[in-house]
Parts: structure tokens; C-alpha cells; sequence
């Protein structure tokens, strides 16, 4: 009989969203957030995310910096609109036999998160796992976006710049439980030419293919010009993955202002490549199930 693993995380949400009518809404299923347009005013922004004790993070790990992970990826995905942050709710999963001050730690992390980046927890909810069961923390949040400034996956076109924030590569070393969603990079490089853009999770590898071909587009990239963390090889920053760092494709023309504008105090932005017709590949990076 085939398993998950026979078809990986992707096939399997298309083969789900199958069953499923399609959305009107104006961004469904597919990108970094659900976009809603009730007409006027800003859009709002839907996003969900879970991170599971095992998969995303050990025991062993500060809870603190567990919470703060499992809101950080959430406000991330806001950054990736172009939007920002405004509610959340949390669910969690915990085993009988936790401790108090492991929960207690985890709810210390996701207020300092809130606190930093905006957003406000609206509820949750709590629930058990069978004893020595892993812990499971789901965020789930709304958030907003100018609606002149709301950018998707799909819009980038062939030649578009292609461009990351920051360094990737070597997140295990600590910065997966530690990174900061990069909200103001993300509202600039909206206002700034980003026809497409999205946050990096599941590594270069991953991501890039998916962000072409969501725009109809194939893609080429420098390699040695990929930002590297400190110490990490090609190979790792393409494919570890975890970098929370925001991928996009600017409109050509409006590259060179971009960078000449770019706040020193912000995330560097570094272009590793274009949007071309069709065609490129990238080996490794992350998928559920068969990774
Ligand atoms: N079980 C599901 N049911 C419906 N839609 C899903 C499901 N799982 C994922 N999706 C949708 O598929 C798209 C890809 O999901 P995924 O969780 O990989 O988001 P991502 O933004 O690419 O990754 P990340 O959340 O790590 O940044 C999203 O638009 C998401 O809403
Ligand atoms: C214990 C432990 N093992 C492995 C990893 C690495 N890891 C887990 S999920 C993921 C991709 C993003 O997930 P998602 O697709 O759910 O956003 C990566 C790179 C980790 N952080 N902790
Ligand atoms: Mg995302």
C-alpha cells in the first residue's frame, strides 16, 4: 500500500485540496498567507503553522525559544506578503507527564515574540497527547496588508531579479529556535518592486522551485553569490533550510533603487540570480515525509 513517503508533503496538499471546492478568495490555498478582500481598507492575512516536538525541535531546547519559534514562523509568513502581524491564537498539544515549567517557559517565548514583533494572542486552545506522546504548538493568525502592497508568490516574470535577505544555511546550529522574522525587509522590498516573494523554510532548494513555478517561470542562479552563514558550505545553505529569510523577484527596473535605497539597519539584500523562461533545478532541501 503507498504511504506518505512514497509521495512527499507537496503531492499529498494537492492531492487533499482535490477534495475540496476551490476558494474565491482572492489568494487561497498555495501561497506563504490566505489573502481576504472585504472591499475596502487593508487585506487581511490567514495563516496556520505547526511545529512538533521531534520534527521542528527537542525536549531538550529552551521552551522559551520554542515558543518564540512557533510565533516567529507565523510572523515571518506575514512578512512574506508584505504585511504584518495583528491576531493569534495558539493550540497546544502537551503529554500528561510534562512539566509545568516546560509550558510555563513556552508561553514566556511566545509573549516575548508578540512583544517584539506586534500581534496580539485572542485565544487558544489546550489539549492532550497519550503520555510520552511529542508536544505540539499550532499558531494560527491574521494578519494585514496595504492593498497596494500585497505581494503573493505568483507575479514574478522572466528577468526579474531574484533576491534573499540575510545568510542562509546552518540554522541547526541554533538559529531555527532564535531568527527574526523579517517584517521591515519584507514591507520595503513590497514597496520596493517585489513581484513575487515568499519566506524561506524548508531551504533554497525547496523554495526557489516553488516560487518559479508558482510565477510560470523557470529560474537561474549564481551559486557562489548565495549569502552564506558563517562556516557553510553551497550545499548547505540550498538545502538545510530553517533560514526564515525572504526570498523575492523585483521588477528589474526598479532594482537599483532598491539597494540604493536599503536601510543599513536592515537584513542585507542580496540578488543570487533571475527569473528566466523556464528551466533550472536545485538539489536537496527539506519535505515532511520523505526527508
Ligand atoms: N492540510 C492542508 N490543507 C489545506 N491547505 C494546506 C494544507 N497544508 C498546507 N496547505 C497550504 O499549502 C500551501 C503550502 O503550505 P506550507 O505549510 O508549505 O506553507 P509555506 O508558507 O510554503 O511554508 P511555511 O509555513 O513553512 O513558511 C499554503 O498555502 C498552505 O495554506
Ligand atoms: C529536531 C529537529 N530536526 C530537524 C530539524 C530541521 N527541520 C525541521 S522541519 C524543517 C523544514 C521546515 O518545516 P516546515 O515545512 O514544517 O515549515 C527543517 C529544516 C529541526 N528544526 N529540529
Ligand atoms: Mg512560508
Amino acid at each position: 500500500m503507498k504511504t506518505l513517503r512514497d509521495i512527499g508533503e507537496d503531492a499529498l496538499i494537492a492531492r487533499l485540496l482535490g477534495k475540496i471546492p476551490a476558494s474565491d478568495l482572492r489568494v487561497g490555498p498555495g501561497d506563504d498567507c490566505a489573502v481576504v478582500d472585504d472591499g475596502r481598507g487593508p487585506l487581511r492575512l490567514l495563516k496556520t503553522d505547526a511545529i512538533v516536538e521531534g520534527v521542528h525541535f527537542l525536549r531538550e531546547a529552551a521552551p522559551a525559544k520554542v515558543g518564540w519559534k512557533a510565533v516567529a514562523r507565523v510572523i515571518s509568513d506575514f512578512a512574506a506578503m508584505g504585511g504584518r502581524p495583528r491576531h493569534l491564537l495558539v493550540t497546544v498539544a502537551l503529554p500528561a507527564d510534562l512539566e509545568i515549567r516546560w509550558a510555563e517557559g513556552l508561553y514566556r517565548g511566545i509573549g516575548r515574540c508578540l512583544e517584539a514583533w506586534g500581534g496580539q494572542l485572542a485565544g487558544g486552545e489546550t489539549t492532550a497527547v497519550p503520555e510520552g506522546g511529542p508536544v505540539m504548538v499550532s499558531v494560527a493568525g491574521e494578519g494585514v496588508v496595504d492593498r497596494r502592497h500585497c505581494v503573493g508568490r505568483r507575479g514574478g516574470k522572466p528577468g526579474d531579479v531574484l533576491a534573499v535577505t540575510g545568510a542562509l544555511g546552518g540554522s541547526m546550529r541554533g538559529r531555527h529556535l532564535s531568527f527574526e522574522p523579517r517584517l521591515a525587509e519584507g514591507e520595503r522590498l513590497a514597496r520596493g518592486g517585489a513581484r513575487a516573494m515568499m519566506d524561506l523554510s524548508d531551504g533554497l532548494a525547496k523554495d526557489l522551485p516553488r516560487l518559479a513555478k508558482a510565477c510560470g517561470c523557470g529560474f537561474e542562479v549564481a551559486r557562489e553569490a548565495i549569502p552564506r552563514s558563517r562556516g557553510v558550505t553551497i550545499e548547505a545553505a540550498i538545502s538545510d533550510g530553517e533560514d526564515y529569510e525572504l526570498l523575492a523577484a523585483v521588477e528589474p527596473r526598479k532594482w537599483d533603487r532598491l539597494v540604493l535605497d536599503w536601510p543599513p539597519e536592515l537584513a542585507p539584500l542580496q540578488a543570487i540570480g533571475r527569473l528566466v523562461e523556464s528551466g533550472g533545478t536545485l538539489a536537496g532541501g527539506w519535505e515532511h515525509f520523505t526527508s
